[in-house]
This record gives C-alpha cells, structure tokens and sequence, in this order.
C-alpha cells in the first residue's frame, strides 16, 4: 500500500429533516450567497425550507441562479464579483455537480484577484476560499464532500477539473429525500458517474490495497442494486439513501488512498461534453466498457477476473478469459438496463472532432492503470462510435 494523507474534513448531515442544520451556517457570518441551478429547487420546495432555516438563523443571503449543466467560467466570474461587492461571508451550494462545482470556483475566485480561470487551469494557485455547504440534491458527482470542481470555457472546448484542500466543503446536507424528484435520467447517469468514479480507481497497479479495492466493490454493488431500484420508484428512501452516501463515499478519497492512480476516463469524458454539452453520466457509461475492452490484456486479466467474481457474482470456475470478458459485457448491459445511450452515435457524436479531442490529451495519460497516448485514446473513442 502507498503512503497517504487522510483528510476529509467535510462534515455531513445524513438523513431526513438535516436541512434544519443549514443554521450552522451562521458560524460564518450573516451573509450568504446562495447558488443554485435551473430552478427544480423552487419546484421541489428545497428552496423554501432552506430560505426558512437561514431566515431563523439571522443569515440575509444573495443569489446567483441559473448554474448550466457543465458549469460555465462565466458564472464563476459573476458569483465571485457579487460575494466581492456584497461582502459575502459564505457560499451556500443548493443542487448537484455543476451547482456546486461553480459554488466551490465561486468561493476560491472570490478571494483571488486575478482571472478565475487561473484558478481551473492550475488549483495549487487557490490560497484561499469562502467556506462553502452544500444541500446535495442529486446523488451522482460526489463533490458534496470532495476537492474538485469541472469547470468549462464553451468558446475554448474546454472543460476542466481542478482541485485543491481549500475547496472542500465545510459541510453537506444529504437528504435522500430531496432526490426524489431527479429524472429517471439523471439517476441512470448519475448511478454511472458513481460507478465510473469507483473503477478510475479500483483499476490500479497497486495489488496490496486490499481493503480498499473490498470498499470500491462494496459501492459498485450499492449501485448495481439500488440504480434500478429508484429508477423504478423514485420515492424508494432506502435506494435512494444509499445511492446518495455511495455518491460521496466514491469520491471522497477513502477508496483511494493507498492506491492512488491517475483517472482517464473522466478526462476523456470531458472532452466529449466540451465538444457537444452531452450529460457527463452519459458519457462515461459509452466510454467505460469500451476502455475497459481496450485495457484488457495478459497485464490485467487478473484484476477483470477479481471484478467479475467479487461485483458481478461470475462462476469463479470459468476461464479466467470468459470471467474478464463477462465482467465487461455485463457492466456494458447494465448501463443498459439504466436506459442510457451505447453510443457515441446515439448522443449525436461522429468522427468530426474525434483527432483534435484526443490530440487534447495526448501526453497526459502517462500514469493511468495502463498508460495512454493520444493514438490510443482516438481508437477508443472510434471504437465508442
Ligand atoms: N466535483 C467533482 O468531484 C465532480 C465529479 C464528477 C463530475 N463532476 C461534474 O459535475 C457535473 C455534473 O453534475 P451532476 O451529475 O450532479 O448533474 P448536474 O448538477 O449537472 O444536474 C443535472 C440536472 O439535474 C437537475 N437536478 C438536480 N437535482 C435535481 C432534483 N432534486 N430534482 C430534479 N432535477 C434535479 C439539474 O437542474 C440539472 O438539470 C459535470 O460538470 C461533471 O463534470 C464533478
């Protein structure tokens, strides 16, 4: 196993009625700018009782809507130019991924004087931040409780991540109930997100992380029962409860540490919805079973073979050949059963800028679980077609 540092510091409120500890907030300061996307919050009524509870707590807050999909550096640039004029003590994240993503860019960009996006390109110039909270409304990035934010620049096709201790939230509200009203979509995409975040790191080179590659199949197998469970009933508590603490336990380092390797999926994803906006959940389940057919090899057969068995429940006396490819087929047929696309096709993609995606990333892929050039990372995308 790797050295590791531990540190989540993200306190979290699990579980129903956990919105009444927003009033925490106010160990920040009286003044809020409270973030937020389309406006499902106002529909679903999450927006009312937060404004209540801050209301109670003698917090005033500002607000910024209208976060996209795939957050935009546009929106960083305003919240941080409000929290600059109102003099905003803390930011308050009420949504999924990209909500609070641009929260998290919002809260570092308000105290940095420069152009918020030195701050995507290079996380380490983030000195300092806004404490941020976050009301979790969709069970899917795990950003509730991680360092990361995907930010895009639509006129540059570029969508990036960045990352850094000081964008950690403070705390989390994760209320399985305010993901009730999440499309059968978003839940399908939001399930692969999950799954995708725990293969980038399941798939290592470490052989000695033991405990951790049990923790990665014990979510993969939270997912592959509870997805389809509220999908079908989205009101289903339980799946919906345990969909949302998978979603914050893939991606809060625990199923990391020790084990640490670089991710290409996710940047791979990320072209593609740099290119064409497609949901990032979307993208992944086209891509993964494709890189996971790519990667398989003599080198890693062993470890398709250790998925296969332990996650998808294969007969361990089969060849280990069958195991490793059954492994892939039956992660391909449950994005499936999700409904969401196979295709690159399906979502609209062609050929057209196949080359100048993975030209993008070419050079970068020199310590995934198997390195990548950007030649490879083209027939992947090909082979996705
Ligand atoms: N920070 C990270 O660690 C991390 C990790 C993976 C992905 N990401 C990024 O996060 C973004 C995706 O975030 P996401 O998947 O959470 O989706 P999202 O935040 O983009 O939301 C998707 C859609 O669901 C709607 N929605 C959210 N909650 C709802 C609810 N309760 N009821 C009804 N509709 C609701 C939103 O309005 C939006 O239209 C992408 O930009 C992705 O690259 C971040």
């Amino acid at each position: 196993m790797q050295n590791f540092n531990y540190s989540i510091p993200t306190k979290v409120y699990f579980g129903k009625g956990q919105i009444k500890k927003l009033s925490k907030i106010s160990q920040f300061g009286t003044k809020v700018l409270m973030v937020y996307g389309g406006g499902s919050i106002k529909g679903n009524g999450i927006y009312d009782k937060a404004a209540a509870v801050l209301r109670e707590s003698g917090v005033s807050f500002f607000e910024l809507s209208g976060v996209d999909p795939n957050p935009r550096i546009e929106t960083v640039a305003l919240g941080a130019k409000l929290c600059k004029e109102k003099e905003i003590d803390a930011v308050l994240a009420i949504g999924g991924g990209s909500t609070i993503d641009c929260a998290k860019m919002i809260a570092a960009a308000a105290k940095y004087d420069g152009d918020p996006w030195d701050l995507v390109l290079d996380g380490s110039k983030i000195k300092d931040a806004l404490p941020i909270v976050t009301i979790l409304t969709l069970a899917a990035t795990g950003s509730e409780m991680d360092g990361f934010a995907v930010i895009s620049d639509m006129d540059k096709n570029d969508k990036l991540d960045t990352a850094s201790e000081l964008i950690k939230p403070a705390f989390s509200i994760l209320d399985p109930k305010f993901t009730y009203s999440v499309s059968q979509k978003q839940t399908a995409a939001g399930t692969a997100d999950i799954m995708s975040h725990v293969f980038e790191v399941y798939f290592t080179r470490e052989k000695d992380a033991f405990l951790q590659a049990r923790m990665c199949e014990a979510v993969l197998k939270t997912c592959i029962k509870y997805g389809p469970a509220a999908m079908e009933n989205p009101e289903d508590y339980d799946a919906r409860a345990n969909l949302m603490w998978a979603s914050s336990l893939a991606i809060n380092g625990l199923l990391s540490y020790g084990s640490d390797v670089q991710w290409c999926v996710h940047p791979m994803e990320h072209e593609l919805s740099a290119f064409y906006d497609i949901t990032h959940g979307v993208g992944l389940a086209i891509l993964t079973p494709v890189w996971m057919e790519y990667v398989l090899s003599e080198a890693t057969i062993d470890k398709f073979v250790e998925f296969g068995i332990n996650v998808w429940g294969i007969d361990a006396e089969r060849e280990p050949r069958q195991i490793a490819e059954e492994s892939i087929d039956r992660t391909r047929a449950f994005f499936a059963q999700l409904g969401l696309p196979r295709t690159l096709a399906d979502v609209g993609i062609g050929e057209e800028n196949l080359s100048k995606m993975a030209d993008k990333l070419d050079g970068l892929f020199t310590d995934t679980y198997i390195p990548l050039t950007g030649n490879e990372v083209l027939e992947i995308y090909r082979r996705a077609l």
